[in-house]
């Protein structure tokens, strides 16, 4: 579905990234672990085209999307939930969700997808008038989560999603994004908390500095002495 491909890429002078393979199945939950400058947002903008590929490929669907414009691959059902989770906060919760569908202009399909996140969150429901920026982070992360399912993407990329949350709202929101899986959507999950990320992943890649040094299914990796070394203390 997704294939990235020797990726190396970086800012000015310096690459942050070196010789990046990833492979997204579709239907999965697939995770980048990595700390604090790892690369991992970086990895998600050249994903989006926001960070020019200096070597290697990025293909989606079959396509290589080298030069593609960030619009044309958000068109192509891309969505991003960014580090964070930000929200507009002078915005209401029902504005901030409507923004996820900008690309669509058939009234009924957006109001049967707010129905389909009010479903999951019910409590955005209650706020939906509510200005976003008066609610608490946890709250903010589920309508920054919304947004990203209003665009109804086929693949959707978190970063950082536990950032900041209370313990709480971390597994409520891994609930959460394993719920969104089960409906049907892709899921790249980038995070540091890698206990957490691998109890709901299918299958993780380990980005410490830039490169790639372990992958497999979540439960080998949930296994190897040197992931478990280095995130699980
Ligand atoms: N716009 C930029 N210009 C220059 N350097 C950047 C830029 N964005 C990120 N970097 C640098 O690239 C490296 C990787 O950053 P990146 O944000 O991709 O890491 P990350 O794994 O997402 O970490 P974090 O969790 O802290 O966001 C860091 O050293 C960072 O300082």
């Amino acid at each position: 579905m997704l294939k990235v491909k020797n990726l190396t890429t970086g800012y000015d002078k310096v690459n942050v990234l070196h010789d990046v393979s990833i492979n997204i199945e579709p239907g999965k939950i697939s995770c980048i672990l990595g700390s604090n400058g790892a690369g991992k947002s970086t990895l998600i903008r050249s994903i989006l085209g926001l960070t020019p590929v200096r070597q290697g490929e990025v293909w989606w669907n079959g396509k290589n999307l080298a030069g593609e414009k960030p619009h044309n691959i958000i068109a192509s059902g891309i969505a991003c939930i960014p580090e964070g989770c930000k929200v507009f906060p002078r915005m209401t919760v029902a504005e901030n969700l409507s923004l996820g569908a900008f690309l669509e202009s058939n009234r009924s399909e957006i109001k049967k997808r707010l129905a389909d996140v009010y479903a999951i969150f019910p409590r955005l429901q209650e706020r939906q008038s509510q200005l976003a920026g008066t609610m608490s982070g946890g709250v903010q992360a589920m309508v920054s989560i919304g947004r990203g399912l209003m665009a109804k993407p086929q693949l959707l990329l978190i970063d950082e999603p536990s950032l900041g949350l209370s313990p709480l709202y971390v597994k409520e929101n891994f609930k959460v994004i394993q719920q969104i899986n089960a409906l049907g959507t892709t899921v790249l999950l980038v995070e540091q908390n890698a206990r957490q990320t691998l109890a709901i992943a299918d299958y993780g890649y380990v980005l410490p500095q830039g490169r790639v040094v372990a992958e497999g299914r979540a439960k080998a990796l949930t296994e190897n002495d040197a992931v478990r070394s280095a995130y699980f203390g």
